[in-house]
């Protein structure tokens, strides 16, 4: 038998309050020091994980009955702190760790992204990635000086823009500008630093950036999109996109879909990782993890979180919906289009509560992975195989990260996906974009 070919491995974060009110809660709803998401990055290195990536928001959401009271009360997508200090400070901690930051182009003036993701991925030595996103909610175009969201299409299209401003601020600076003569005196030749003068339809930038040209020169870029429009923005730009399908069909064909879009913008389709989400449950045995899966779905407060968490992602209320009957319609969003029809299921005629219930499996989890160690790495490595690639990231149930969620994968799962030889067990790049190209 053909040995299969190894995939990539990734962990989504979201820099908010841990499992504060489970029985087995270490820190108790205080991780704001960083120091608990350091540890979590020192695991996954020992893991050899390809990189943490660290989603992000810039709003406190009402979008779930039109209050913000559920998301402040469980802590739920809010308080969410930045996520640039926080992939900086795992970054400086690690030494072979990708560290991925979202950051919205909504909010940063380009000059000061490309400064920042340069700045940091000269701090952290070549594994920095920045996650671009256009942010997806009215509330966040509100907290930067407009009143709606412009729709998806001119946002990308105005992300195009942007991304062709940063590269050029990035090739504003020869590799080799900087030359450290002690005997003419020159630090820096000027001659290979140059303004770029750009006038675009949305932005406009002088240039050249004032950082030395970084290890990676530019940072790995990272992206999700799920619409037409945003697969073809992902296929052009990004080094690894994030992605979410129901089942191993839909996988294989969003990733057929990508690389074909990436040739055709002149890219090796190699070049880009596709990273499907998955959220596994898992236990010593099966009959553990579906009873620690039950737990998940019968828990008091679960229906109600899991609503909030659609309700936010999609700017859609939820609470208006009859818990106990299918949708009213096929539900669309100016918001995560692909999250929302991976959520909905539609045309499958299950009530709202049970698509809840589906969702703990999850609305994130690209195949359902409610089993113990082996059984889950085994389903893993069997539907990669069948994908044809590239990997998965995973992220935990209902947003909440734990310690023992961590080991549970990098000590339980990984071990075995490492002794059946299709993950990685070291790292031979230095830096994040060769780890991602090794295979
Ligand atoms: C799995 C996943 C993760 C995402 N993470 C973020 C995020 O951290 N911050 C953000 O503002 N948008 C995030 N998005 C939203 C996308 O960047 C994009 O704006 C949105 O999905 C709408 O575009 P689309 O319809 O092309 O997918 C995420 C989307 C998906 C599917």
């Amino acid at each position: 038998m053909m040995a299969q070919k190894k995939f990539h491995m990734g962990w989504f974060l979201n820099f908010t309050v841990d499992e504060w009110t489970e029985p087995h809660a270490g820190l108790g709803g205080n991780p704001w020091n960083g120091k608990f998401y350091v540890e979590v990055g020192q695991m996954l290195e020992k893991a050899c994980f390809d990189y943490m990536m660290i989603e992000d928001k810039l709003i406190v959401s009402e979008a779930y009955g039109g209050t913000s009271e559920v998301y402040l009360k469980h802590g739920l997508m809010a308080p969410k702190h930045d996520p640039v200090p926080l992939a900086t400070t795992v970054g400086v901690m690690t030494q072979k760790l990708g560290v991925v930051a979202t950051i919205s182009t909504l909010g940063y003036p380009p000059y000061l992204l490309a400064r920042a993701c340069s700045t940091i991925d000269s701090l952290v030595e070549g594994r920095f990635g920045w996650n671009i996103v256009t942010s997806a909610e009215d509330f966040a175009a509100q907290n930067f000086g407009m009143e709606k969201l412009p729709p998806r299409e001119q946002r990308y299209e105005m992300a195009d823009e942007y991304v062709d401003l940063v590269n050029q601020l990035f090739d504003s600076w020869d590799k080799d500008a900087v030359v450290l003569d002690r005997e003419s005196r020159t630090y820096v030749d000027y001659k290979k630093v140059r303004p770029i003068h750009f006038k675009g339809k949305y932005y406009s930038c002088r240039g050249p950036l004032n950082t030395v040209p970084s290890p990676q020169h530019r940072p790995v870029y990272v992206q999700a999109g799920g619409s037409p429009r945003g697969r073809d923005f992902a296929a052009k730009h990004a080094d690894s996109i994030i992605a979410v399908a129901n089942g191993v069909q839909e996988m294989k064909a969003y990733r057929e879909d990508i690389r074909a879009r990436a040739a055709k913008h002149g890219r090796n389709p190699d070049d880009v990782k596709v990273l499907y989400l998955i959220s596994p449950t898992v236990g010593a045995t099966t009959a553990e993890a579906k009873e620690k899966f039950r737990r998940i779905v019968e828990h008091p407060d679960y229906i109600e979180q899991s609503l909030a968490l659609i309700s936010f992602i999609t700017d859609i209320d939820f609470a208006q919906f009859d818990l106990d009957k299918p949708l009213p319609g096929k539900l669309t969003t100016n918001g995560e289009s692909g999250s929302l029809d991976k959520f909905q299921q539609w045309g499958s005629g299950k009530t709202l509560r049970q698509l809840c219930v589906d969702e703990a499996g999850g609305a994130v989890s690209s195949i359902e992975l409610v089993d113990s160690y082996a059984n889950v790495a085994e389903r893993m490595a069997d539907a990669m195989a069948e994908v044809g690639g590239d990997g998965y990231l995973i992220t935990s149930p209902s947003h909440r990260v734990s310690r023992r969620y961590v080991s549970d994968i990098c000590e339980g799962v990984i071990p075995i996906l490492q002794r059946r030889g299709v993950v990685r067990t070291e790292y031979t790049g230095k830096t994040l974009r060769e780890t991602l190209r090794e295979f």
